[in-house]
């Protein structure tokens, strides 16, 4: 293992108390890593840390361990409701996994209560658990951080508990600033107490970084770690260990990364779409092809791959029915309540496809995974280390690989330039068979699975034209017709991007998709009853509007003119013209976004908000009218 390579715990100038030493004993870490033994020592004198190491290099314990050790020392020992230590860390899916590491460490020491404090739980009931147990050291997002210290009328006066605060540990930082939590985390400064250890980690320092570390942290020292064997000016942020491809495909992407998926998952049953000859070479670099094998024998197939909740949606459902004898799991942020059962099940399996958004492509340790797969380019390029991060970690190795179209090509580049991280091309050298006819029959089948597709892509295209690196992915060059195909689309949606565009190279199917039914008896039940009510409404509606063409044109016209000046305010307002419930739903989850980055709504009220606006869409989409 080329991280641990900086001798025995025994070794630190500052000796670790033998019951955190024996932890590490059961857990078969007899060596520390460079992140580990650089600041574990630092902090335990009373230094305050910034640290950046690459991902998966073990900061989660260099943090944790000088925790244990700070609180031990204390002179007066902690109250049941004293906090001496806060760990801020920007996803749900990341709290739970280091409170899970904590745990290891505090159950020698009964002295100390942990608490988990994430959003998508009842906070009255976190209230009654902190009053209950206690909190010594919490473990937290920090909307709901934010938000307890605001529960005095429950009987919690967080700002007192705080008082004897000893650290304050803020992970993944430059992720906390991306997701918009910098007015949070400033609210939450003000209530800790200024003589405090601070550490922030991270695997990607930016700008905005510094920033935090010059407001939280006093007269801090650096810490940068590069690992053994990587010259001392290189910055490059992904392990040495981790095989980071792309691949260019002339064809559609949807189409390349789907065939790859049921390729490396390897089913059992060979799979009807897919030849068993389908070889993968490297090329470019000369380097050695991996054998099919080599993909097949994968354990996890990590995708973080896509940009929107949709994709994962219509991807997860697609794999489900391409990938045999594979568990294939998704998860997305419009997920409320069964995230963490979904990330807790997925760790438990011998393998599986985990299909899934940027929520998962920071922090999240799953040492066995093998291939990160990246259906589409992050918005910003500090995501792309990370997503690559979530395979190739201590002691293992691992594969990345990217999708790009033709004209992305010189995201390689920027990689390399940007983000110092270097990518060698792969090509899927014989053609093989189409997964996409079997998926447009399943469209034609399912209503389900046909308004997944067109919700894909309208979020797909929506994402592309938002994407941080607008010179290379630019939307006017997407081919929307390859676009649409790839994604298995029986027709082209009505959105604002497409609309007096022509698609010479996409053959709609010749039926009214409106007539395609729901597989789910009750859905399509419910579906043919809203039919039926919009027929009658606009039965009825026809009397008035014969009533209204009766009236003078001049009103007419004043109305139509009215409606107009509405319509196109709200265009400007909401830079769309979609009229259906979908679009609204976007909307809504965008203007929440706006409001939660502004730090003018808290975590859950924010998590709330899209809960409804979710409900909205399941009526549209069951009214069957959500085709977009
Ligand atoms: N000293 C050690 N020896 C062996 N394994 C270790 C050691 N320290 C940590 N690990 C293991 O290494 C893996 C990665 O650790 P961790 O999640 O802390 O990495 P990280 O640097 O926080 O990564 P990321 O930047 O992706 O969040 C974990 O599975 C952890 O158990």
């Amino acid at each position: 293992m080329e991280h641990v390579t900086e001798g025995s715990w025994e070794t630190l100038p500052v000796p670790l108390h033998p019951r955190v030493l024996g932890v590490l004993r059961d857990l078969g870490f007899p060596y520390m890593t460079p992140v580990q033994s650089a600041a574990i020592p630092l902090f335990l004198k009373n230094k305050d840390v910034a640290a950046e190491a690459v991902t998966g290099s073990g900061k989660t314990l260099a943090f944790v361990i000088p925790i244990l050790e700070i609180l031990l020392r204390r002179e007066e020992k902690l109250k049941k409701s004293q906090v001496g230590a806060i760990i801020i860390t920007p996803t749900r899916e990341l709290a739970i996994q280091i409170d899970g590491v904590l745990s290891h460490f505090t159950r020698p020491f009964p002295q100390f209560s942990q608490i988990l404090w994430i959003g998508g739980r009842n906070p009255g009931e976190d209230v009654a658990r902190f009053k209950q147990q206690g909190g010594n050291i919490v473990v937290a997002t920090p909307g709901r951080l934010e938000d307890m210290f605001r529960r005095k009328a429950e009987g919690l006066d967080l700002a007192s508990c705080v008082k004897s605060l000893d650290v304050l540990v803020l992970d993944e930082a430059d992720r906390l600033l991306d997701m918009g939590f910098e007015a949070s985390i400033n609210t939450i400064l003000e209530f800790l107490p200024k003589q405090r250890r601070t550490g922030l980690f991270s695997a990607t320092q930016t700008q905005e970084v510094e920033s935090l570390v010059r407001a939280g942290l006093r007269n801090p020292v650096r810490v940068s770690v590069r690992e053994k064997g990587v010259a001392a000016s290189s910055t490059q942020k992904t392990p040495s260990r981790l095989e980071n491809y792309y691949m260019v495909s002339t064809r559609r992407r949807s189409h390349c990364s789907l065939r790859f998926c049921v390729l490396t998952a390897g089913s059992s049953q060979p799979s009807p779409c897919f030849p068993e000859d389908g070889v993968i070479t490297v090329g470019a670099h000369g380097l050695p092809p991996p054998a099919v094998e080599e993909w097949v024998a994968s354990d996890h197939a990590l995708c973080p791959s896509c940009s929107t909740c949709a994709c994962v949606e219509y991807y997860g459902k697609a794999l489900e029915a391409l990938v045999k004898g594979t568990e294939v799991m998704c998860i997305h942020g419009k997920m409320k309540y069964k995230r963490d059962k979904i990330f807790t099940g997925f760790r438990g399996l011998q393998s599986g496809i985990l299909v899934c958004t940027d929520v998962m492509a920071r922090g999240i340790d799953i040492p066995e995974v093998d291939w990160v797969l990246q259906y589409d380019p992050p918005s910003n390029a500090s995501a792309f280390v990370h997503r690559c991060g979530r395979t190739a970690r201590i002691g293992h190795g691992g594969s990345a690989l990217v999708f790009l179209l033709p004209m992305e090509e010189s995201y390689v580049n920027f990689l390399a330039i940007n983000q110092k991280c270097p990518l060698q091309e792969m090509s899927l050298q014989k053609s093989t068979a189409d997964v996409l006819p079997r998926l447009r029959a399943m469209a034609l089948a399912d209503r389900a699975v046909f308004e997944k597709g067109m919700r894909a892509f309208v979020s797909h295209v929506q994402a592309y034209a938002k994407h941080e690196c607008s010179l290379i992915f630019r939307l006017k060059d997407l081919d929307f017709a390859a676009l649409a195909r790839g994604f298995a689309l029986l027709r082209m949606p009505k959105m604002p991007e497409l609309r007096g565009k022509q698609f010479a190279d996409f053959v709609p199917v010749d039926i009214n998709t409106d007539t395609i039914p729901f597989k789910d008896k009750m859905r399509e039940k419910q579906r043919q009853k809203l039919l039926e009510q919009q027929r009658k409404e606009k039965t009825e509606n026809e009397g008035r509007r014969k009533f209204i063409k009766n009236k003078a044109w001049s009103k007419q016209k004043a109305k139509k003119k009215k409606k107009k000046k509405m319509n196109d305010k709200r265009k400007r307002e909401e830079g769309s013209d979609i009229e259906d419930e979908d679009m609204e739903e976007l909307l809504n989850d965008t203007r929440l976004l706006k409001k939660f980055k502004k730090g003018k709504i808290t975590e859950e009220e924010f998590e709330k908000g899209l809960l409804t606006s979710g409900k909205k869409s399941v009526k549209a989409a069951d009214s069957g009218i959500a085709d977009l």
